[in-house]
């Protein structure tokens, strides 16, 4: 399957997201409501973006006791969705809740279990306690998540190549932390790599952010990418 792009439309207003949508309107087929949407403009929002005709990935990232993320799956089925993540580090208890809670209300979402944040390094990983290197612990939650029943990891593209080795050919690997070659800076992500450069590692989906955000025409900046990902197949 050739990589496809995920827009991560992390703006402050609907009214500042409506015009990058309305230009990638018929090209781009997936965009993410993350927690700056979210938490401003709530479900109604997720819906209105859905009647638009895009599919949405609702990046609420949950992490909380079994029960808890169980019960908010429950509560999201019902929105439009065809991707939700949760953290991997809330261990295998709460995965197998979650996944549980997904197959008797809405089976045909995709659980993500986001492994390592792209943000973090060696040294952030070290200060929380987790002596292991990046790739070492993507690998770890990864076949963890993998066990407790999700099909799709949230990972760097860094680490795809391993994890394509490691873990079943229909494990969907989404993959933040993505930089357009040529651009200075990573912002705040740590792990990175250019699309094409994630396309031929092997992700199923890119997440790009402020790359197309802050372009001067995101519209543009988005057919680059996808042009990009196309010409690794
Ligand atoms: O779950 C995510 O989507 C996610 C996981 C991760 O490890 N790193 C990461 O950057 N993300 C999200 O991917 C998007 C990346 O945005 P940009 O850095 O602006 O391209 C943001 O919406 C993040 O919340």
């Amino acid at each position: 399957m050739p990589t496809d792009l995920i827009l991560a439309l992390d703006v402050p207003t609907r009214e500042e997201a409506a015009p990058i949508l309305r230009q990638l309107r018929g090209s781009l087929r997936w965009v993410k409501i993350g927690l700056q949407m979210f938490t401003a403009h709530g479900p109604d929002y997720v819906r209105a973006v859905a009647d638009e005709g895009f599919d949405i990935f609702l990046d609420l990232k949950l992490h909380d006791i079994p029960n808890t993320v169980a019960k908010a799956v429950e509560s999201l089925a019902s929105l439009p969705i065809g991707m939700l993540t949760l953290h991997t580090c809330g261990g295998r208890e709460m995965m197998t809740a979650a996944d549980a809670a997904r197959r008797a209300t809405k089976p045909g979402l995709l659980l993500l279990g986001v492994t390592v944040l792209t943000s973090m390094n060696a040294a952030g990983l070290a200060e929380t306690g987790v002596a292991a290197a990046p790739d070492a612990q993507v690998s770890r939650l990864g076949r963890l998540a993998i066990d407790s029943g999700l099909r799709g990891l949230v990972c760097s593209p860094l680490e795809v190549t391993a994890l394509r080795r490691e873990l079943p050919a229909d494990v969907q690997l989404v993959t933040p932390g993505i930089r357009p070659a040529g651009e200075a800076g990573g912002d705040d992500q740590k792990r990175i790599m250019t699309p094409a450069e994630a396309a031929r590692a092997g992700s199923s989906y890119i997440v790009v952010g402020r790359p197309i955000l802050k372009a001067p025409s995101p519209a543009e900046a988005a057919a680059k990418i996808m042009a990009d990902l196309r010409g690794t197949k």
